[in-house]
């Protein structure tokens, strides 16, 4: 039975596609024909389940970035304890172990090898929060933000205005990083908290929604540095789909060719992907003004930032559509007060003030981002390696180092200078992360998987070597195909 084997499903879903009775057993290479949103199989511990239009599924769309794939580990990367009841009524059959001929005795050891590391950080107590650090960090970012008030409130001075715009750049920054633990559901074990809490730190502080982020970053994680195997797939990484601006693969900066009746590549693109070392930190300083557009887009029901967001929203709405659209109203409000000087100020003083804000903040977030993944290993969708390798060879660690001293770090990053750790146990509260590296890194090392970690002068330099790179490469290949350039 297929569709979860729920017949009042299957009429709200569409027509029932028969794919056998419980009994049935299927092979790998079944299994990885379904991998569209229509028809997605996932594999959980050999078990086969078709979650095929599955729109309601509580996580949203990042589901079928596993459609035609095993979800063993990303489902326990996620899911809280109890989710795994729900699966019953997707089960469809069990998988013949042996056709998964891709993995040898050193896999199926290595895999169980960092399972049993999961459940041995569970034993440990590493998934629960420190409720005081968690108080701490929240008091400390709304002291940010009063100071930031504060100086513009009570000061005329020029300086003063621009040390509180690059200060409420800051606060944004952290309101990031605070988010993000609270969506992770780091903090609360009831989700309804956390949500509650994003929505706290993410619309109204921030200004983004928390729907447009939870479904941007869980896909993130769940795919980091993938490209999408087809145009109908929706397992690629939305971090890095930053064309035509930046191309982070020779694959990804010819991608734009098939959008042009020619095939070729338009001036835009060619000259994009040409100086796009030197165009990456000034593309930075926007990026917060693009975040608040898909954001504003995502909570008022004006468009989506990609087709798997499309899709989500078309299928399943905004999961708290009053408190988004409430949060982002008042972020507007409490701005457009403080940017206004509360009114003293003029148009083109109060835009300085804006604009140093939110550019500041663009940058602060985006190279933490940028340093977690950018110029590390991208792969095509349909080759990606196990769960671990995938996390691990995409992802690198931010050190202290170079004059940048290591308490900094820790708290310019906010728990991302254990971008590896967290992208392999996203649930686990940042106050803990620093004891699970130590683990992490010399599991890695028994079984040889490359473990990165730079400061933040080196990693900056490896992103835009890479950038510098794919631009290389992409200029050869431009040169081969159309000689006459
Ligand atoms: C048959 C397969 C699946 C079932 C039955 C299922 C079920 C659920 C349930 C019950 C929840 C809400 C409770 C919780 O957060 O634990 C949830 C949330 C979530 N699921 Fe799944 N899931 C499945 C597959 C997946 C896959 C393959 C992914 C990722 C690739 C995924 C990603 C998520 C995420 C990110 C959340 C949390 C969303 C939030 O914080 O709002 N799920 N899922």
């Amino acid at each position: 039975m297929g569709k979860g084997g729920d017949a009042s499903a299957a009429t709200i879903r569409g027509p029932m596609k028969l794919v056998g009775d419980k009994s049935e057993k299927y092979t790998w290479s079944e299994v990885k024909k379904h991998i569209t949103p229509e028809d997605a199989w996932v594999v959980h511990q050999n078990k086969v389940y078709d979650v095929s239009n599955w729109h309601e599924h509580p996580g949203g769309g990042v589901i079928f970035t596993h459609a035609g794939d095993d979800m063993t580990d990303i489902f326990a990367a996620f899911h809280a304890q109890g989710s795994q009841a729900m699966m019953k009524k997707f089960y469809i059959g069990d998988l013949i172990p042996e056709s998964v001929e891709h993995k040898d005795q050193r896999q199926l050891d290595f895999e169980k090898g960092y399972r049993d590391l999961r459940a041995k950080l569970v034993m440990m107590g590493m998934f629960k929060s420190s409720k005081p650090f968690y108080v701490y960090k929240c008091s400390f970012n709304m002291s940010m933000w009063a100071v930031a008030v504060a100086m513009v409130y009570f000061s005329d001075s020029i300086a003063m205005h621009i040390g509180s715009a690059l200060l409420l750049g800051l606060f944004w920054q952290q309101c990031g990083w605070l988010a993000h633990d609270f969506l992770h559901h780091q903090v609360f074990k009831h989700r309804k908290y956390g949500d509650l809490a994003g929505i706290f730190w993410g619309d109204l502080m921030q200004g983004f929604s928390m729907q447009w982020w939870k479904n941007k970053h869980n896909g993130h994680h769940a795919v980091p540095n993938l490209h999408n195997s087809s145009l109908q797939s929706q397992d690629g990484d939305p971090d890095i789909d930053t064309m035509p601006l930046l191309a982070w693969s020779i694959k990804q900066a010819q991608s734009f060719r098939e959008k042009n009746a020619d095939g070729k590549d338009s001036t835009f693109v060619k000259y994009a992907v040409k100086f796009q070392a030197f165009t990456y930190f000034p593309i930075l300083l926007l990026a917060r003004i693009s975040w608040l557009r898909e954001s504003f887009k995502t909570a008022y029901g004006l468009g989506a930032a990609s087709d798997n967001a499309k899709l989500e929203l078309e299928k399943r709405g905004l999961q708290y559509p009053l408190l988004e659209k409430t949060g982002i109203a008042l972020h507007y409000t409490w701005m457009f007060a403080l940017s206004s000087g509360f009114g003293r100020w003029s148009l083109p003083y109060s835009l300085m003030y804006f604009f140093t804000a939110t550019c500041s903040s663009g940058l602060f977030l985006a190279l933490v981002f940028g340093l977690g993944h950018n110029g590390m290993a991208v792969y095509d969708a349909t080759t990606r390696p196990d769960f671990w390798k995938l996390q691990v060879t995409t992802t690198r660690n931010i050190t202290g180092g170079h004059g940048i001293p290591q308490f900094f770090v820790d708290w310019f990053c906010g728990g991302l200078q254990y971008q590896v750790d967290h992208h392999l146990f996203p649930m686990m509260p940042r106050n803990n992360l620093a004891k699970c590296h130590k683990l992490v890194e010399s599991f890695c090392k028994e079984y040889g998987v490359k473990y990165h970690e730079a400061d933040m002068w080196v990693g900056t330099i490896e992103v835009l070597r890479h950038l510098q790179n794919v631009s290389d490469e992409f200029i050869v290949d431009m040169v081969k195909d159309f000689p006459a350039m």
